[in-house]
C-alpha cells in the first residue's frame, strides 16, 4: 500500500482550523486535524514544505515507523508546531488502518473499555450570579461535570467568560487583544463563586474551574484549600507547568485535585508530574501530543500513577480532533473525563461526524476509522483569517503575566 497525496486544507467556519488529508492508492483516505490556535500557518508551512514531501510513497500502514521517522528524524525534536504536524499525520493514518480493517478506530486500539464519554461543559457568566446560572442550565441539559468561569469583579476580560454569545472564542482579531489581571482580586472573587455553585448544583455534579496558568504555586496552593468544603473534581493549570517540580508546593498544600497538560506536546513534558504524582488528571490531547500514537505511552505512564486523562477539547481542537479523542476515550482504561465544547453550527457542517452527545455523556459512532469526515467544497467558502489569542498584563502596572 502506499501513500499516494496529502494536503493541507485550511478554513474558517467561525474559526481556523488546519487539516491534513492523506490520499493511498487502495482510494482510503485519512484524515488529522493539525490546527495550532493563533499559530496556525506555521504547522500549515511544517507539513507543506518539509514532511509532505517525506510521506508520498511510504506504507501508510506503517504508523509507528513514521512516527519515529518524522520525530526523530526532524533532529529538532518536539514543540506544539513540530508535535502538531506529526499528530496529524498519526491521526490520518490511524484513520486509514481503521477503514481498511472495516472497524471503528477504538476497536483497533483495544475495543470499548466503557458504556460512553463522560464529558464537562462549559458555564461561564459575567458574575456569581449568571454563572450559576448557566451551571444550572448545563445540569438541566444533563451533563454530570460542569466547568465553571466567571467574570472577576474589577477586572474587564477574564479568560472563558463568554458574555452574551455563548460559544467562547478567545482568539480575537488580527493582533493580539490586551486583557488585565489582579490575582488578589481573582483570589478574593473565586472560592465564593464556588461556594454558591456547588450550594445552588448539589452535591452530584462534578465541578472544574481552569486557573489557566495564573497563579504562583504558593498561591495555587492558597486557592486549593479554600476550594476543598466544595470537593472541586479538579482545579486546571493552577501555575506555568515547565517547572514540574513546583507542583510539589501545592500539594503540600491542598487536597484540591489537580489537572495539567492542554500545552504540553509531549510524554517528556509530563514526565515528572505523573512520576512523582504531582497532578491527578493528564489535559494532553491527539492534535498537540504526537497524535493516537504518542498519547497512549502518555497515558500508559499516567495508567502506573494513578493519573486519569481529562483531554483538553476546547473548540479551537477541530471536530477531528474530537472525532479521535472520543475514541481514544472510548478504548484508554485509565480515563477521567473529556472537555467539550460544542463547535458552532457552521464548524460542525464542514465536518461531518458520527458523534452524538446523550445525557452528560458523548458516544464516538461505529463508522470505520475516527467517523470524521471534511467537506472540502464548503471548506473552501471559510477562508483562514489571521487571528491571536490575547495577552495578559497586570491591572497595576502593565507587567506582561501569562494569559
Ligand atoms: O481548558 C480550556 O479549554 C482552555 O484552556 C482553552 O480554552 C484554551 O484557552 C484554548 O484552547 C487556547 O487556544
Ligand atoms: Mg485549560
Amino acid at each position: 500500500m502506499k501513500i499516494t497525496a496529502a494536503r493541507v486544507i485550511v478554513c474558517s467556519p467561525g474559526r481556523n482550523f488546519v487539516t491534513l488529508k492523506i490520499e493511498t492508492d487502495q482510494g482510503v483516505y485519512g484524515i488529522g486535524d493539525a490546527t495550532l490556535n493563533g499559530r496556525e500557518l506555521a504547522v500549515v508551512s511544517y507539513l507543506e514544505d518539509h514532511v509532505i514531501p517525506c510521506l508520498i510513497g511510504r506504507d501508510p500502514q506503517q504508523i509507528e515507523d513514521i512516527w519515529q521517522y518524522l520525530y526523530k528524524g526532524a533532529y529538532w525534536r518536539r514543540g506544539p508546531v513540530t508535535m502538531s504536524a506529526i499528530a496529524a499525520v498519526d491521526t490520518a493514518l490511524w484513520d486509514i488502518k481503521a477503514k481498511m480493517a472495516g472497524m471503528p478506530l477504538y476497536q483497533l486500539l483495544g475495543g470499548r473499555s466503557r458504556t460512553g464519554v463522560m464529558v464537562y461543559g462549559h458555564a461561564n457568566g459575567r458574575d456569581s450570579a449568571e454563572t450559576v446560572d448557566e451551571v444550572l442550565r448545563h445540569k438541566e441539559e444533563g451533563y454530570l461535570a460542569i466547568r465553571a468561569q466567571s467574570g472577576v469583579p474589577g477586572l474587564n476580560k477574564v479568560y472563558g467568560v463568554s458574555g452574551a454569545n455563548r460559544l467562547y472564542e478567545p482568539a480575537d482579531g488580527n493582533l493580539p487583544g490586551e486583557h488585565d489581571w489582579s490575582t488578589e482580586k481573582y483570589l478574593r472573587h473565586t472560592p465564593g463563586l464556588f461556594e454558591a455553585v456547588r450550594e445552588a448544583v448539589g452535591p452530584d455534579i462534578h465541578l472544574l474551574h481552569d486557573v489557566h496558568h495564573r497563579l504562583t504555586p504558593i498561591e495555587a496552593g492558597q486557592l486549593g484549600k479554600a476550594l476543598e468544603p466544595v470537593r472541586m473534581f479538579w482545579m486546571e493549570d493552577p501555575t506555568p507547568a515547565e517547572n514540574q517540580d513546583a507542583f510539589q508546593w501545592i500539594r503540600h498544600h491542598t487536597t484540591t485535585p489537580i489537572a495539567v497538560g492542554e500545552i504540553f506536546n509531549s510524554i517528556w513534558d509530563c514526565k515528572t508530574l505523573i512520576e512523582k504524582q504531582l497532578i491527578d488528571y493528564i489535559r494532553t490531547t491527539v492534535v498537540h501530543a504526537g497524535g493516537i500514537t504518542h498519547l497512549r505511552r502518555i497515558a500508559d505512564l499516567a495508567s502506573l500513577y494513578q493519573v486519569r486523562t481529562g483531554c483538553h477539547g476546547a473548540t479551537d481542537l477541530s471536530p477531528v480532533c474530537m472525532g479521535a479523542a472520543l475514541h481514544f476515550d472510548t478504548w484508554v482504561p485509565n480515563f477521567g473525563v473529556q472537555e467539550y465544547m460544542p463547535h458552532s453550527e457552521d464548524m460542525l457542517s464542514v465536518f461531518p461526524h458520527d458523534w452524538r452527545f446523550e445525557r452528560g455523556m458523548m458516544h464516538c459512532g461505529e463508522s470505520p476509522g475516527h467517523g470524521v469526515d471534511i467537506d472540502e467544497k464548503l471548506a473552501a467558502k471559510y477562508p483562514y483569517q489571521r487571528a491571536y489569542l490575547p495577552v495578559n498584563r497586570l491591572q497595576h502596572d502593565g507587567t506582561l503575566w501569562n494569559w
